[in-house]
């Protein structure tokens, strides 16, 4: 009798099985179908770019190719180069730079029509060009554009235009800036690395077997091959700052009321106290800083969304010589950098000292609960949106170890951690992050205000302006490895969860001193430690950057430490 009732179950649990396996077939054929579509699209999209850029004579194309950011901004305002030059030559650019690096995902073909229109209305002569007039911009995908997709890397969100820009493209548009093209991210956005089955794999322009970073590894790629002068990201746990460290870009995630949120589309959409923000990225601070100089220049963002408060900038703060009190650190507690990262912050540390700052050792508390906080907020529901999104598609290969650990059910991970804990500690402790209930996650969030309030308060009895610190752990890695070494992201993802503005600078490249450090010095006590420091073999010439963070509402300090830092290392 048992018997019969064990083998009936194990016909029905196979039939079930059996079923599901041959839906799941046949949607992926459906889904490879619309990929062949989406690419062919893009495919379009790079002709239709190339055409365009044919139409413009070289010499004119070199001239405007060779301008930094803010002589091609005069040049567009006196008129002595046009908008529609300007954006052909940035279409150029793009293509070669995509075609060393795969960073675009569709060109913006409207950028031709605006930039003729503004042209057109430049021809009046009581007319005053917008502060941005004529700058071509790159956006990541998932900024909301209208007439184009926001996938983040999912077939199934293809062909699914978004019908109203966001409110900062609006304000792009408005001011004058072209947007031209889409860059690539990973699929989810919650990783950083840059892949995903739609547009395929983004590489460092100087190492291909190595990733530009996550999820804005699109902008970095493009922006460091030169293919975008200024370009858009967005960061929930260090997507504009890893990317910019490991292409030797740099950018800023400001506190995420400075910007609007209504329509864009984050990893993981109700996801209350992780914030994640838009923000600048560029090829020097100077870009990044007359950004937002001039889009926080009224409170016209504040006007569109009424949830922005009506904070603008303050030239006062980031012009001001009063010397600071900086607290800085090369080692949070949970995950030791690799040498060349600690050597890149004691750098800055002497740079900011040598222009008269206080620098002081600094220790974040908690950060190992920091982390386990992180992943349980970020992924709010133990990852379930985002399985049955993945479920539901061709799954990136370089996504799979965060795949699997979404889908291992919570009580089973609980179960197993202590056991595991017992030979990599570090590993089982995270094993608990993701939430079994909604007690729990309640209770975090209310850690995570506890936390708020303790780092304030360290943050005004310490008496300090800033907080300098390694971005991450490792030069730019091999694709495959930031799906594993999720945990090397607690140097960015703290800033998130306390809301701080956040930025990355180039500060040096990894030497041969650096990697024989990391032969003699770095302990792989574990398999994390020991990916980092496999992986971190062979990047001599690699760029590293640091980190400058304020509390909430000071992206004005922020950007002025991070460009006195740039100012010492590259002395311009
Ligand atoms: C051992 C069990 C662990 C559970 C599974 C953890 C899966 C990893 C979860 C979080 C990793 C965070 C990586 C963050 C990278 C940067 C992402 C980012 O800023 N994205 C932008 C955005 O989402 O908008």
């Amino acid at each position: 009798m048992i018997f019969t009732l064990f083998a009936t179950s194990l016909v029905f649990f196979a039939l079930y099985l059996y079923t599901w396996w041959a839906k799941r077939e046949k949607r992926q054929v459906e889904l490879r179908k619309i990929v062949d579509r989406k690419r062919a699209d893009r495919a379009e999209s790079v002709k239709f770019a190339r055409e365009s850029a044919q139409k413009l004579n070289l010499d004119t194309r070199n001239k405007i190719a060779a301008l930094e950011y803010s002589k091609l901004k005069e040049a567009l305002q006196n008129g002595s180069i046009s908008c529609i030059d300007a954006v052909r030559t940035y279409y150029h650019k793009a293509i070669l730079a995509n075609e060393k690096t795969n960073s675009v995902c569709m060109f913006v073909k409207e950028a031709e029509r605006w930039a003729l229109e503004w042209d057109e209305k430049a021809k009046d002569p009581d007319f005053k060009k917008p502060p941005l007039f004529g700058l071509p911009m790159s956006l990541k995908e998932c900024v909301p554009l209208e007439g184009y997709d926001q996938t983040r890397g999912f077939v199934q969100d293809t062909y699914r235009p978004t019908k109203v820009d966001g409110v900062l493209v609006q304000q792009l548009k408005k001011l004058g800036a072209i947007p031209y093209v889409q860059t690539n991210v990973p699929q989810s956005l919650l990783s950083y690395n840059c892949s995903n089955p739609v547009y395929g794999k983004t590489t460092h322009p100087m190492d291909s077997t190595r990733t530009s970073g996550g999820s804005s590894g699109g902008e970095s790629a493009l922006i460091s091959a030169d293919g975008s002068i200024l370009g858009i990201g967005g960061d929930v746990g260090g997507s504009i700052r890893i990317p910019c460290a490991y292409t030797g870009t740099t950018g800023i995630k400001p506190s995420h009321l400075r910007f609007s949120h209504r329509g864009v589309c984050g990893s993981v959409p109700g996801r209350p106290l992780i914030n994640s923000n838009d923000g600048p990225m560029a090829q020097n601070v100077d870009t990044t800083v007359d950004f937002l100089r001039t889009v926080w220049a009224d409170t016209w963002i504040t006007e569109q969304d009424p949830y922005v408060p009506p904070v603008t900038w303050n030239e006062d703060v980031y012009s001001s010589t009063k010397k600071l009190k900086i607290g800085y650190y090369i080692d949070d507690g949970w995950f030791t950098p690799t040498p060349v990262c600690q050597r890149a912050v004691m750098e800055a540390k002497q740079i900011l000292e040598d222009a008269g700052h206080t620098l002081v050792p600094f220790k974040p508390p908690k950060v190992p609960e920091v982390i386990r906080m992180f992943i349980r907020a970020v992924c709010v529901d133990a990852g379930k949106y985002l399985s049955r999104k993945l479920m539901n598609d061709i799954i990136d290969p370089l996504l799979y170890t965060q795949v699997v650990l979404w889908m291992v059910p919570v009580p089973v991970q609980r179960f197993f951690a202590n056991i595991i804990k017992t030979f990599f500690p570090r590993f089982g402790s995270l094993m608990t992050s993701l939430t079994l209930s909604t007690e729990e996650l309640r209770c975090t969030y209310a850690d995570i205000e506890a936390y708020r309030s303790e780092m304030s308060n360290l943050i005004i009895e310490k008496n300090l302006d800033a907080l300098l610190c390694p971005v991450t752990v490792t030069p730019a890695l091999p694709h495959v490895v930031p799906s594993k070494l999720f945990a090397g992201t607690s140097y960015t993802a703290i800033f998130n969860l306390l809301d701080y503005a956040a930025g990355s600078v180039n500060v040096t490249y990894v030497t041969k001193k650096d990697e024989q450090d990391l032969e003699d010095n770095y302990e792989p006590s574990d398999p994390w430690y020991a990916l980092a420091k496999q992986h971190s073999r062979g990047t001599v010439g690699l760029p590293i950057g640091v980190q400058v963070a304020t509390p909430p509402y000071r992206e004005e300090t922020c950007l002025r430490l991070m460009r006195e830092i740039e100012r010492g290392v590259t002395g311009k």
